[in-house]
């Protein structure tokens, strides 16, 4: 059986009310790219909320590479390795992009000022790492050419796959994207799937994609989820989830459509 990195047991949550996730169980092997879909509300930021930290369950387990994360803080699970993004941008608009990924790298660095004193040639070396990394993750998403524009300046497209950029600079092994193509036009959109394919080859990665445009998220994922008031209603491969009744009567009765 393949490897699971991460493995999420009967979680809930409830607003009030409102129960936004019910009994949710996912077992994701290393590598895999799976896509995350159903109408609005179904609940799936909120399951992302849960597994990055920024919610806790009302009951469940969350495993990642086999360790109970279920109450762990967001900044101890990214520096684990599990990172996300968010439906609305987190950029600092008036930094460049490289400024930006500076940041976003060293908000897990992990030098202190005692270590400043004591261990310069340690801070000298995770300075050193932070550049090439920047190298890296420019080169990869083909942005050395706007390195030093101002995020605010870029066009929408970029300062999305900046956001996804940013997420990458501490090195993850599991990638939850919120809606990455969210606002992008139809050629935006396409390149945006070519670089997380690019992405996910590279930097070796484990991918989650909620996302409401299908023929991207079904252009990425190798297995789909399907969500409807918390639950999870269809699981399998692009192919079948497009035919499945049961997806087609959900996204209808919501008023959207599946391909
Ligand atoms: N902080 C909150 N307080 C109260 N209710 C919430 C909160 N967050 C989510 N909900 C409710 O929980 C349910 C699931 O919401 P969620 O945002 O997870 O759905 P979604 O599938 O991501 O929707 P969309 O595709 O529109 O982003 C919805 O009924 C929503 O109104």
């Amino acid at each position: 059986m393949d490897q699971l990195i991460l493995k999420v047991e009967n979680l809930w949550k409830h607003f009030g009310g409102i129960t936004a996730v019910s009994g949710y169980e996912l077992e994701l092997p290393k590598g895999a790219v799976f896509g995350l879909i159903g109408p609005n509300g179904a609940g799936k930021t909120t399951i992302f909320n849960l597994i990055s930290g920024v919610l806790k369950p009302d009951k469940g387990k969350i495993l990642f590479k086999g360790k109970d994360i279920t109450h762990t803080r967001p900044d101890t699970i990214a520096s684990m390795g599990l990172t996300r993004t968010f439906q609305n941008l987190r950029l600092f608009p008036s930094l460049t992009v490289e400024e930006n990924l500076k940041v976003a790298a060293h908000i897990h660095t992990s030098y202190s000022f005692i270590h400043t004193l004591l261990s310069l040639p340690r801070l000298y070396s995770e300075e050193r790492k932070t550049l090439e990394r920047v190298e890296t993750i420019l080169e990869l998403f083909d942005m050395q050419a706007q390195r030093n524009e101002i995020a605010s300046n870029l066009p929408y497209g970029l300062q999305r796959k900046l956001d996804i950029a940013r997420a990458l600079m501490t090195d993850p092994e599991v990638l939850l994207l919120d809606e990455p193509s969210a606002g992008m036009n139809t050629q935006e959109a396409e390149e945006l799937a070519l670089t997380i394919k690019k992405i996910k080859e590279e930097l070796d990665l484990t991918m989650i994609i909620v996302e409401h445009r299908m023929p991207f998220v079904m252009g990425l994922a190798e297995t789909i989820q399907v969500l409807d008031y918390g639950s999870v209603i269809a699981v399998g491969p692009p192919s079948e989830i497009q035919k499945n009744p049961k997806v087609i009567e959900a996204y209808l009765g919501a008023g959207d459509v599946v391909a």
